[in-house]
């Protein structure tokens, strides 16, 4: 397929996506289905235009003049992909498969000046977002959010446990990986441009047998943060996947004890598998059955919370999301995340350590949280967490992480990965 098929299906699964309410991969896979005829490659930039409509929604309508799928494809030919409307009119021109030509109206987005439009358009937020990303970024905030709006790089996480970094990046040389800045253990591969595809990794040998995981840098981050060790008693309260579980267990050396819980048992099926693959023998998986954490009440040295969350974090990846949340939406995750934090309290022992940590940008979910649990509980305090960077990540902390409430957070700009948020605290006695 030549650029014109591409928009015109792209312009098919973003109408799928908005009008079914269905999530891009799925109206992805549906077309897919549908057309056989197309290849990886295809499927690939058809996939690259739907996420680069949603990631750039509100600055793409606004200088469109239109949200409609149709609008936000072309302003990614136009704005994001180096198109111009002349191109798109010689591209268009005799090509069975292609979009109607385009209207002045729409040529006219190709230049449009957005530096009237109102600030949420430009760092391409839902409005009533605003104050909260201005809460937690000050005056920087439009600049975060357009930095959410961008591509993601495809991030893996050495396994310790099984493998030395040199072995990985000569494992996927034929993707020209380099190492993380941050993360000691990561390797990176940055996204390319307009159709370019994502390297499947997960058919190179060494990911079959457990050399890498797949997990963003700012999570690889975090995950040293928590600072598990050799030999302590570890539970991993929210480990889902295991994503967090793999790193902790490679941070303690297989020694000590994990114990992973999820409150859903499909989410945390898969952890089996990868706690296999990876080699890991220190975790233990705990299905939520009435009672599975009785026995660890007052006796943790660490407990891991990686709350569930709106993910604000993760936009670049999921960028439907980001337009789907709601104000309810985060109201519900903050209960669930004031609950978590007073249950974790009860598995520590005393002097054990509290790691809260999320996947979102937003305060109402990061310091509020944890300012709201220190105050209800004066037996805990906040940890010092330019030490703990230095102790878990051997640099001196980055300027600019710290957060007015003590925590730490990440994000595309800051650090080039996903928003992440972590809080160390410390049971006293
Ligand atoms: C951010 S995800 C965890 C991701 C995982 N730690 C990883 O690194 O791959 C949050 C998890 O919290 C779980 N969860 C939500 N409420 C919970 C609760 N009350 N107790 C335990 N887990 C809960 C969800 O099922 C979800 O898997």
């Amino acid at each position: 397929m030549r650029l014109p098929g591409r928009l015109a299906a792209a312009i098919d699964v973003l109408t799928d996506v908005e009008q079914r309410k269905r999530p891009v991969s799925e109206a992805l896979k549906a077309w897919g289905l549908n057309n056989r005829f197309a290849g990886a490659g295809d499927r690939a930039a058809i996939g690259n235009l739907v996420y680069d409509a949603l990631r750039r929604r509100a600055s793409h309508a606004f200088a469109m003049g239109s949200d409609s799928p149709r609008a936000l494809v072309l302003a990614v030919a136009l704005r994001d992909w180096g198109e111009t409307p002349d191109s798109l009119a010689e591209a268009f021109a005799g090509d069975n498969h292609a979009p109607d030509p385009l209207s002045p109206q729409e040529q006219a987005g190709a230049t449009a000046d957005l530096a009237a439009a109102p600030p949420a358009i430009r760092a391409d937020i839902p409005e009533w977002l605003a104050p909260s990303l201005e809460r937690a970024f000050g005056s920087d905030w439009v600049a975060e959010g357009q930095a959410m709006a961008g591509r993601p790089s495809l991030d893996l996480r050495v396994n310790a446990l099984k493998a030395a970094p040199e072995k990985v990046l000569k494992s996927l040389a034929r993707f020209s990986p380099q190492p993380t800045a941050i993360a000691p253990f990561g390797v990176t591969m940055p996204a390319g441009p307009r159709d370019a595809r994502t390297p499947n990794v997960t058919t190179d040998e060494g990911y079959l047998k457990g050399w890498f995981e797949v997990q963003d840098q700012g999570s690889q981050v975090v995950s040293a943060l928590a600072n598990a060790r050799e030999g302590e008693q570890v539970l991993d309260l929210c480990a889902g996947a295991g994503g967090k579980t793999l790193a902790l267990a490679a941070n303690m050396g297989n020694s000590g004890q994990i114990f992973a819980y999820d409150s859903d048992r499909a989410r945390l099926a898969p952890i089996y598998d990868r706690l296999k693959r990876n080699g890991v023998r220190n975790a233990q998986v705990r299905a939520p059955h009435p009672g599975a954490l009785d026995d660890l009440a007052g006796k943790m040295d660490r407990v891991v919370v990686d709350a569930p969350c709106t993910g604000t974090g993760t936009w670049r990846r999921r960028p439907d999301t980001k337009w789907k949340l709601t104000p309810d939406l985060v109201a519900q995750r903050q209960a669930e995340q004031a609950a978590l934090l007073v249950e974790a309290a009860h598995y520590l022992k005393p002097g054990g350590t509290l790691a809260y940590i999320t996947c979102s940008i937003l305060p109402e979910e990061n310091d509020d949280q944890v300012a709201a649990f220190l105050a209800a509980h004066p037996d805990f305090s906040s940890l010092d967490m330019a030490g703990a960077w230095r102790s878990a990540l051997i640099t001196d902390l980055p300027e600019g992480l710290g957060t007015p409430g003590g925590g730490l957070c990440l994000t595309p700009r800051r650090t080039n990965t996903d928003g992440f948020y972590i809080h160390l605290l410390r049971k006293g006695g």
